[in-house]
């Protein structure tokens, strides 16, 4: 096990790697998971080739941090302040060797934001064909507050008309795009055109099916939500930071806590999780 600093288009870096052949790499900006592999050389994330790497902006792709607000459901900037600040690479532990850990402290930039004293720490995990991304959140101060949360995987598939995500089946959805409530009926979604939809979190695993394999995508139950993302052609081709067709590389699950947010007391810690599994 090897954890390297390293820069990635400009950006500082973490790239943890197993002795097998795995590997995945955490940027400081955001303790945004940029890359991981698995020991076939498989690239089992999407990056957008023109994502911006100006550590400030959001990166398009990986697995950004959404924290503490979701989407524009709040005052702070779009899916919150953590995906845009610099987070610290914590040493990494003698039992742990397949952890990386990063953490984000209020300080001025925060507090401009949002009032409140925090320690959020995101910790990813390699394991041979998986890779697991856990965030902990700490109350620091003398009074609680609340916040939404989404660990918002970006998923390299094939050619997303091609692929089908099963396990959703009888999950209560909000349809963003047609602002539309009811239980999902599909015993497998289907992509093609725009696709932004909240779920309730089923408590069984989903599997994202592909001719090329399996990868099954589990979350703690404390990430009541499972959001499903993918732009389409139309919503694609207005987000210059993602090609036209990238729309086609690409499906966005994530593990998300949105409708009821976390009340978070004085000196209490919440975490959630999102584990991908090469099936
Ligand atoms: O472009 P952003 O800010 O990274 O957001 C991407 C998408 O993130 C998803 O989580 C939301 O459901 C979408 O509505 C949103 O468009």
């Amino acid at each position: 096990m090897t954890l390297q600093a390293l820069v990635f288009r400009g950006q500082p870096a973490v790239r943890l790697a197993l002795p097998g052949g795995d590997s995945c790499t955490v940027a400081l900006h955001g303790a945004h998971v940029l890359s991981w592999t698995t020991a076939d050389g498989v690239e089992r994330l999407y990056l957008s080739p023109d994502a911006r790497f100006d550590g400030q902006s959001p990166i398009r792709g990986g697995i950004p941090v959404c924290w503490p607000q979701f989407n524009m459901r709040g005052p702070l900037p779009k899916h919150g302040f953590a995906r845009t600040l610099p987070w610290t690479a914590e040493p990494q532990a003698d039992d742990r060797r397949d952890t990386v850990v990063l953490a984000l402290r209020d300080g001025a930039a925060t507090r401009a934001l949002w009032p409140h004293a925090f320690r959020a720490r995101l910790a990813v995990t390699l394991a041979a064909r998986s890779l697991r991304v856990a965030l902990a959140i700490d109350n620091m101060g003398g009074e609680p507050w609340s916040f939404a949360a989404a660990l918002h995987s970006y998923l390299r598939v094939d050619e997303a008309t091609e692929v089908r995500l099963e396990g959703l089946q009888g999950a209560n959805r909000w349809d963003a795009v047609r602002d539309d409530r009811h239980v999902e009926m599909a015993p497998a979604l289907a992509f093609g055109s725009e696709f932004d939809s909240v779920y309730a979190a089923p408590a069984r695993p989903l599997r994202l099916v592909q001719p090329s394999g399996t990868l099954e995508i589990s979350q703690s139950a404390s990430c009541t939500e499972t959001v499903v993302w993918n732009p389409g052609p139309l919503l694609a081709a207005k987000l210059d930071d993602l090609p036209d067709d990238g729309w086609r590389h690409m499906l966005c699950v994530e593990a998300a806590r949105i409708d009821e947010p976390v009340l978070l007391a004085p000196g209490a810690q919440w975490q959630g999780w999102q584990q991908l599994r090469v099936a």
